[in-house]
């Protein structure tokens, strides 16, 4: 399966093909004339995967960088040493990074894709499932601050990027269902009949004989939305439902209590109550997303008092002239901004 991301020059394809990595270098050959690359990974998917795409790049200058794994690595405080890296092996700007990873790598080699040398090429190989339906696309790349969630970033687009869905047979399952949190916001976004779909498969091995068709959805979801809003001022905002609160989550546990869509969970949950109570959404909506939460495992809430949040919230990037925009359901499927304070939250007792 294939989906074309159309924003002019910097259009690219998105390949959704079992097996894919397997004979990544010929995609690689077709688009990439130069002579070095730089795979940037991390410590357990380039066990997995990257010496397979080492040997296949063979015919190329090729040097790995592999960083711990997990959240904390996504940090402003790791890149010199991988800028180091880049520079001891003399890419230039007509030489390529891979990210070949989860959310964190794509995230952290797109920046520093985007910032090298003022930007060199780029390719997304995403091999997690967070990363194969919502990250690799779209172009957002960031590093993360002690204060808050990606508050460093740029818009980088990939030559291409190839997902291949057997990677996920080596995912932790903790990391299926923390993927599961982005594609159930797909679904309360945008897609009532994704949302309902998402109700009626029995575990993760059952859902997995769809996954193409899933991870297509929502890809092609998010390639409908940033192609009309790539810098994100308008219909963009609603990839973020669940992320205001959720970000605030992350970043109060240091990154490291909560994986991110887990966190989004939570957010979800928590913005859904306050606008239900207030009328603003469909009353039931709260305990659908709940319901369908509770299926794949994730939270539902953290137990934490709202004012804990709060100066994370107000560094949220849809943050416009210091008003907040907060994304609302209607109801399942279908969203609206709300442009509030950050008091807005505090009408739950906990999140
Ligand atoms: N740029 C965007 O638009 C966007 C969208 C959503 C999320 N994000 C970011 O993505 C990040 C989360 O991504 P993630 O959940 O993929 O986290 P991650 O990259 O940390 O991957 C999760 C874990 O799975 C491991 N892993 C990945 N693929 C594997 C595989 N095939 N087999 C075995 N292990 C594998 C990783 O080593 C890691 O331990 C967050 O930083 C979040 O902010 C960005
Ligand atoms: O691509 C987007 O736009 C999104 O909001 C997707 C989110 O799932 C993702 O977590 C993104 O990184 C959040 O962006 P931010 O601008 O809130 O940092
Ligand atoms: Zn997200």
């Amino acid at each position: 399966m294939k989906l074309h991301v159309n924003l002019g020059k910097d259009s690219y394809d998105i390949i959704i093909e079992k097996g894919a990595l397997e004979h990544a270098g010929d995609y690689i050959k077709d688009v990439f004339k130069g002579r070095k690359i730089a795979i940037i990974s991390d410590d357990n998917v380039f066990p997995l995967y990257g010496i397979s795409l080492e040997n296949q790049l063979a015919s190329y200058d090729v040097t790995t960088i592999v960083i711990p794994h997990g959240e904390p690595s996504k940090n402003f405080e790791i890149l010199p040493s991988i800028y180091s890296k880049l520079l001891d092996a003399k890419l230039t700007r007509s030489d390529l990074i891979i990210a070949l990873g989860g959310g964190v790598i794509g995230d952290l080699a797109g920046f520093v894709a985007s910032t090298y040398l003022r930007g060199v090429k780029f390719i997304q190989m995403p091999t997690s499932l967070l990363a194969q339906v919502d990250s690799s696309v779209g172009g957002k790349v960031a590093v993360d601050l002690p204060e808050g969630k990606n508050l460093v970033g740029a818009f980088k687009h990939p030559l291409f990027v190839l997902i291949d869905p057997l990677t996920l047979k080596t995912l932790d399952p903790h990391f299926i269902t923390d993927g599961m949190g982005e594609v159930i916001k797909y679904g309360c976004i945008k897609d009532r009949a994704l949302f309902d779909q998402l109700k009626g498969y029995k575990d993760f091995k059952d859902l997995y004989q769809d996954i193409d068709e899933i991870i297509y959805k929502c890809v092609d979801i998010k390639r409908d939305v940033v192609e009309k809003d790539l810098f994100d001022f308008g219909d963009r905002l609603c990839l973020n439902f669940g992320h205001t609160i959720g970000h605030a989550i992350e970043q109060y546990y240091n990154f490291s209590k909560y994986s991110h869509g887990e966190a989004v969970a939570i957010g979800m949950v928590a913005i859904t109550k306050i606008s239900e109570a207030n009328k603003q959404t469909k009353e039931g909506t709260t305990a659908e997303i709940e319901e369908v939460l509770t299926h794949y495992h994730l939270p539902l809430a953290a137990h934490l008092d709202p004012h804990v949040l709060l100066e994370a919230i107000s560094h949220d990037k849809k943050n416009f002239d210091s008003q907040l925009s907060f994304v609302l359901l209607d109801e399942i499927g279908s969203y609206k901004i709300y442009k509030g304070d950050r008091d807005y939250i505090l009408q739950l007792k906990e999140v």
